[in-house]
């Protein structure tokens, strides 16, 4: 494991905010850290970074206890927490020559990371006037930096709009497939980590609820064919005599537990054909909200 922690315990004053969570981060995995605000992730990520010190329980990062090997283990994380640290008066590229200067590493490791997240057109701008994505995308230039092993993002994709959160997932999985690195990223979307993470775990009032692979997600999380057409009972009816299962109808929408995109084909071919018009038909995820119930359900 690239980080174990056992029982970690953490109180603000009398407010227990981390509540025993063990977790169990593997080498080579996106470990997407899924929960609401207030759940606990920035501050868990805090212990983890040794920003916040250790109240109960303990801390294993690369197989060694953390309060007693710092150094060592610190000088091999990359990471991003909260607002990158950015100076706004200097260029993306100055800051990332002042940062390789700082940890002295090689000042040709500043292209080879500009490219990385796409930064190169833009490194001669002021880092105050880039927009918020390529802000986070310095960010994580600036963490990549000294080639850590792991880099942990606390909400990277936060106030990104759609094509930065893409962009943010794509560079997440090419340093895993690519170079080999351990990603742990904290999220309050289900839908944003579904798509990136290979393992999952998910906190809700600092308590662990959840934690496996992303397969395993899946089948609590139940993503679901909607399909909106003109007359959902008839279409219920139709669909049920080809053995669909039939979970919800409303109006006009009805929903269908999914399993693959050629089901998706399947069910919008069978409805054309029996004279049902289609205006959509989509996988849509759950919310973070439903899905505490069905795991609340199913434990
Ligand atoms: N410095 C602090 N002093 C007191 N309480 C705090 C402090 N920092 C955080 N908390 C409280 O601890 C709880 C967990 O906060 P934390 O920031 O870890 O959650 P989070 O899951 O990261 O949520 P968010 O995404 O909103 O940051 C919240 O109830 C928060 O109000």
């Amino acid at each position: 494991m690239v980080i174990r922690t056992d029982n970690l315990s953490f109180s603000f004053a009398n407010q227990q905010v981390v509540k025993s969570l063990s977790l169990q981060v593997p080498a080579g995995s996106i470990y997407g850290f899924l929960g609401p605000n207030g759940a606990g992730k920035t501050t868990t990520i805090k212990m983890l970074l040794n920003l916040l010190k250790i109240q109960d329980g303990s801390i294993h990062i690369f197989d060694k206890e953390l309060q007693g090997n710092r150094i060592e283990i610190l000088s091999q994380i990359g990471s991003l927490i909260e607002q990158p640290a950015i100076y706004a008066h200097l260029t993306g590229k100055e800051n990332l020559i002042n940062r390789a200067m700082l940890l002295q590493v090689n000042t040709n490791r500043v292209d080879e990371m500009l490219k990385l997240v796409r930064l190169t057109n833009a490194s001669d701008k002021k880092a105050g006037q880039y927009s918020l994505g390529m802000k986070q995308r310095l960010g994580i230039a600036l963490a990549l930096l000294g080639d850590p092993k792991l880099l942990i993002l606390d909400e990277p994709t936060n106030g990104l709009d759609p094509n930065g959160i893409i962009e943010i997932r794509e560079l997440m999985i090419s340093l895993v497939k690519e170079q080999g690195k351990t990603v742990f990223i904290s999220s309050h979307l289900l839908g944003e980590i579904e798509r990136m993470a290979t393992h999952v775990g998910i906190i809700n009032n600092g308590s662990l609820l959840f934690q496996g692979n992303v397969k395993d997600l899946e089948n609590i999380s139940q993503p679901q064919v909607h399909i909106e057409a003109d007359n959902t009972v008839d279409a219920a009816n139709l669909l049920k005599r080809h053995n669909f299962i039939v979970n919800d109808i409303n109006n006009e929408h009805l929903f269908v537990p999914f399993t693959s995109k050629q089901q998706i084909g399947e069910i919008n071919t069978l409805l054309v054909q029996n004279g049902i018009t289609v205006y959509g038909i989509n996988k849509q995820h759950k919310d973070l909200e439903k899905l505490f119930l069905n795991i609340t359900k199913s434990n």
